[in-house]
């Protein structure tokens, strides 16, 4: 597991001593010492530095301060001379010696061994999953990883990881991804994108062998991947997982994140960074230091790609991706995953997409039916004492501790540490996560709450996307967000990798407005629903309410492609899926859309 930055900061110099004896540049890692500048190899990538249009990199003299550095170093590029590509072994090779990411595991892997962790995932949960695909020539899904030749390295990561077979969405997306294809792919939460992304990259780039590093005498550095992310813990978890997944592949995982201080993470992409883990903020601080170059990006992956395209991030990854010297689309391959995506989102990502496939692997924006969902009446006033009734009652059911970690969702910080200081005099160990702690607060209450010291975790949504914790068996609404994606991926803190999970909502009147597409997100995953949910719905839509955008829409499996829908390109009207199942009033007003997002007191800790 990944250490805090506090005790990496801690940890620093005696890492640093430790290591500057055995440092090895990444220019001189796996080839003899040379004068030459360093040479990327391009022989089977996608793009060639001649072919890129001219005027993205902003290579004019005085140009954007976004590219400057590195429109220098584009012409020492092209000038040098070859053999730069031969790099295989990968960091043994070298004489600085590669981390085993896998080393603080054992403990976990023979726990898992036992039960059967990852290898025991429930895939018949998945079997009958309905499956869209649409695009040209869309390559034939696998049924297992050996079908895929994703490297002998690789290969060998993956049994460490103990994935016996690919998921639905793996199945799918990796040979697509592998055949050199742009990709949106939407699929249930705890369903395996990350490693449906991953493994296309790390194998490309040990196949390519392009492992370029920066130039000798060079501070930028010029990554070929760019994962981008919406918060730090998931770019955090990111990096792990992908570190993995390439290990001993000779490719290099780096991460970078607000909150955390800076000249670590510039030390750790100066020893080399063929992949790049980000969060936009902290990209950008990077860019207008010139510290970082995207020109040699080949692969862009947007995790929860919709919320990176919603209001609060389309601006910032709009300027990443299209105003600095990364690639166009055509020239790298991009690949966007989420378990949502609404159709108006899908029209703003195809703008970073080049002759693309769609995948759904569910409805899109569908929840699993591996989580259970109870959705109970409380007033707000309530709201505690309801609360403390399920805790008990968790408790009196010896379903708390390690094994059972509670998740509660409040909408506002102050309300989140309020809650945990009352949980804490009521003798529930609690902690929070919110955008008002620090980064160390943040990440030390995330280990103390995986590690199951404080079983109970009050969170605002900066936990609600991406986070894979096990042994959340029960997330609580205990305000519900107004908007059904974000309960989509809220809840989807459980029920993750084939495991099952309990969701409780506490719905009253504030939460009209979420009535219906709450009830329809239920029915669809069979779920029981209150008779006075389906009147508070009735009577949302009566009264104009009910407006809340939806994914998807349809009676069985509505989630598809706006490309699809034959107004995909008109201009005006809605962009809302009504959805064949009765869909109507779905079709919310723009304004609605991201609307809570980044208001004051609310969700604020998006990086
Ligand atoms: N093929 C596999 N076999 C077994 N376990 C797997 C496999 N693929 C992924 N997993 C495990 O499933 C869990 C969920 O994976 P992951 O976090 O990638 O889900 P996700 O689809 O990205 O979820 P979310 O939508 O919440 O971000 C992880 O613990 C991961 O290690």
């Amino acid at each position: 597991m990944r250490s805090s930055w506090a005790d990496s900061v801690a940890n620093a110099e005696s890492s640093a001593s430790a290591s500057r004896s055995s440092y090895v540049p990444p220019h001189l890692r796996n080839r003899p010492p040379s004068s030459d500048p360093p040479v990327p190899s391009h022989s089977s990538a996608p793009i060639a530095p001649a072919a890129r249009p001219s005027g993205y990199s902003g290579g004019t003299s005085g140009g954007s301060r976004w590219s400057a550095g590195s429109v220098r170093d584009t012409g020492r590029f092209n000038s040098g001379g070859g053999g730069w590509n031969s790099r295989t072994g990968g960091w043994n090779r070298g004489r600085e010696r590669e981390v085993n990411p896998f080393a603080n595991d054992d403990d976990k892997n023979e726990a898992a061994l036992n039960d059967q962790e990852n290898s025991g995932i429930n895939f018949d949960a998945y079997e009958d999953i309905p499956i869209e695909t649409s695009g040209d020539n869309v390559p034939a899904p696998v049924n297992t990883f050996a079908e895929i030749d994703l490297g002998d390295a690789l290969n060998q990561n993956i049994r460490r990881c103990k994935y016996v077979k690919p998921t639905p969405v793996q199945r799918h997306a990796i040979p697509i991804s592998v055949a050199g294809r742009d990709l949106m792919a939407c699929a249930q939460t705890g369903s395996g994108k990350t490693a449906a992304f991953c493994f296309p990259i790390i194998s490309g780039i040990m196949k390519g062998g392009h492992f370029v590093q920066k130039p000798p005498g060079s501070r930028t550095s010029f990554p070929l991947a760019l994962i981008l992310s919406p918060t730090r813990e998931l770019s955090v978890q990111i990096h792990e997982e992908a570190r993995k997944f390439a290990f001993q592949t000779g490719v290099r995982v780096v991460v970078a994140y607000g909150g955390a201080p800076i000249n670590l993470q510039l030390r750790e992409m100066e020893r080399g960074v063929d992949i790049l883990v980000a969060t936009p903020g902290r990209l950008v601080d990077l860019l207008e230091r010139a510290r970082v170059s995207l020109q040699m990006i080949r692969y862009l992956a947007l995790d929860e790609a919709d919320r990176m395209l919603d209001m609060g991030f389309e601006p910032q990854i709009r300027k990443i991706v299209e105003q600095t010297d990364m690639p166009q689309r055509g020239m790298r391959q991009t690949m966007l995953f989420s378990a949502t995506f609404p159709r108006e989102i899908q029209r703003l990502a195809s703008d970073f997409l080049s002759n693309y496939i769609f995948l759904a692997v569910g409805r899109v924006g569908s929840s699993t039916d591996l989580i259970v969902q109870r959705v109970e009446y409380v007033s707000d006033s309530d709201k505690r004492s309801h609360l403390m009734d399920l805790l008990h009652a968790q408790r009196a059911n010896g379903a708390h501790g390690k094994q059972a970690l509670t998740l509660v969702f409040v909408e506002t910080k102050r309300g989140a540490d309020s809650l945990e200081h009352w949980l804490c005099l009521n003798s529930f160990p609690a902690t929070t996560i919110h955008g008002d702690r620090t980064q160390q607060e943040r990440e030390m209450a995330l280990r103390s709450f995986k590690s199951g010291a404080t079983p109970i975790l009050v969170a605002t949504d900066v936990a609600a996307r991406g986070l894979d914790i096990p042994h959340v068996a029960h997330v609580i609404n205990f305000d519900l967000p107004n908007d059904i994606d974000d309960y989509v991926h809220r809840i989807g803190r459980t029920g993750r990798a084939g495991k099952t999970g309990l969701a409780t909502a506490f719905f009253n009147e504030n939460n009209s407005s979420l009535a219906r597409p709450l009830l329809e997100l239920m029915q669809e995953a069979n779920q029981e629903v209150p008779d006075w949910l389906s009147r508070f719905a009735v009577r949302s839509l009566h009264g104009g309410g009910g407006r809340n955008r939806r994914s998807g829409g349809g009676a069985r499996f509505g989630g598809r492609d706006f490309r699809r829908d034959g107004s995909h390109n008109r201009g005006g009207g809605s962009d809302y899926y009504t959805g064949a199942g009765g869909g109507a009033g779905y079709g919310t007003a723009p304004a609605a859309y991201g609307g809570n997002y980044g208001g004051a007191g609310v969700v604020s800790a998006w990086d």
